[in-house]
């Protein structure tokens, strides 16, 4: 069966909603919502069949478009590859130039449907935000941590990985149930790096798994998100293979947690993340001000450590 390869839009707005449309009638797949986008022809980038694809569907002109994610799916009759974009910046009004319906929708509480069945995973990815912090209680001091996740929660952080491998399992524990209380109210998801049984004894929302870790499991939890530290190729497909939420590629920039390790740079990390079905976050000397770069580079986002604290 021959592919088909499609440029898919997630336009984001601010407030985190995304713009779907509906299927016309008389195409395959009639009434189910999708992103817009369409075909790439032959000659076209993946880029260029985006912001034509944009153009004659929404009438709008894309200013800020960043690779995303690569998404395979096999229909009855076709296979597809859809290469998908977050927009972020365009002129114009979007609106339905071929009649198609469109809706601003929340992605994690959609009220329009269904949507096509290749989508899935990439409204699950949507509902990851674009920070995802790393503790640091060992360099920070417990009471002075807690001080500083309060007030990054305060500001909107709602991913955090608690990583205290010095601990023992009482002490992990006493933090752990901290940690867990302050970030409740926000809704902030909290992993646990280390091992599935834990993350689940100590009611974390996941795992977040060493690239050790990561190469010896046979099989991801099903019941927690479940990601994975990543430096290189392999370690990446794997972590597609087993189909985890989310990826963490380092280290980007020279670190001080790891100064042997050999950095990636940023042209070394677009070409690790590109066609990549994951959203991968970069790590690894990193502060905020690093996002755009990222989202350049191919990243859903980026990991802190340091950065997240300051
Ligand atoms: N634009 C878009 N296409 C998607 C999404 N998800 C998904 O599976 N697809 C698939 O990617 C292909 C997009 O091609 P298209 O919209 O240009 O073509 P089409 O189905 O109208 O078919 P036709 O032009 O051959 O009649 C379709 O097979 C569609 O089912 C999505 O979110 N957006």
């Amino acid at each position: 069966m021959s592919v088909v390869r499609v440029a898919a839009a997630v336009l984001q707005r601010a407030d985190g909603q995304v713009l779907l449309a509906e299927r016309p009638v008389g195409k395959p797949w009639e009434g189910w919502w999708e992103f817009p986008g369409g075909k790439i022809e032959s000659g076209e980038t993946p880029y260029h069949a985006l912001v034509r694809e944009l153009r004659e569907e929404l009438g709008i002109e894309v200013e800020k478009a960043y690779p995303w994610l690569l998404r395979r799916f096999e229909y009855p009759d076709r296979s597809v590859e859809l290469h998908f974009f977050i927009v972020r910046g365009w002129r114009h009004d979007p609106h339905g130039c071929e009649g198609q319906q469109l809706s601003w929708q929340h992605p994690a509480a959609l009220t329009v449907g269904p949507m096509l069945p290749a989508n899935a995973p990439i409204l699950a990815a949507l509902g990851l935000p674009s920070m995802y912090a790393v503790s640091n209680a060992v360099e920070l001091g417990e009471q002075r941590f807690l001080e500083r996740l309060q007030r990054a929660l305060d500001q909107g952080l709602r991913l955090l990985q608690l990583r205290e491998k010095h601990l023992s399992l009482e002490s992990l524990e006493r933090l752990a149930e901290q940690v867990l209380t302050l970030a409740q109210p926000y809704q902030a998801r909290v992993l646990l790096n280390g091992e599935p049984e834990t993350a689940r004894a100590l009611g974390m929302a996941g795992v977040h798994l060493s690239s050790e870790r990561l190469m010896a499991l046979p099989e991801r939890p099903h019941d927690m998100l479940c990601a994975a530290s990543c430096h290189d190729a392999q370690q990446l497909a794997r972590a597609q293979s087993l189909a985890l939420d989310f990826a963490v590629l380092s280290p980007v920039l020279p670190t001080l947690s790891h100064p042997q390790a050999r950095v990636l740079g940023w042209e070394g990390f677009s070409t690790l993340v590109q066609g990549s079905s994951l959203p991968v976050y970069a790590l690894g000397g990193l502060q905020k001000a690093h996002m755009e770069q990222a989202w350049q580079h191919g990243a859903h986002g980026i990991a802190m450590m340091r950065g997240a604290w300051d």
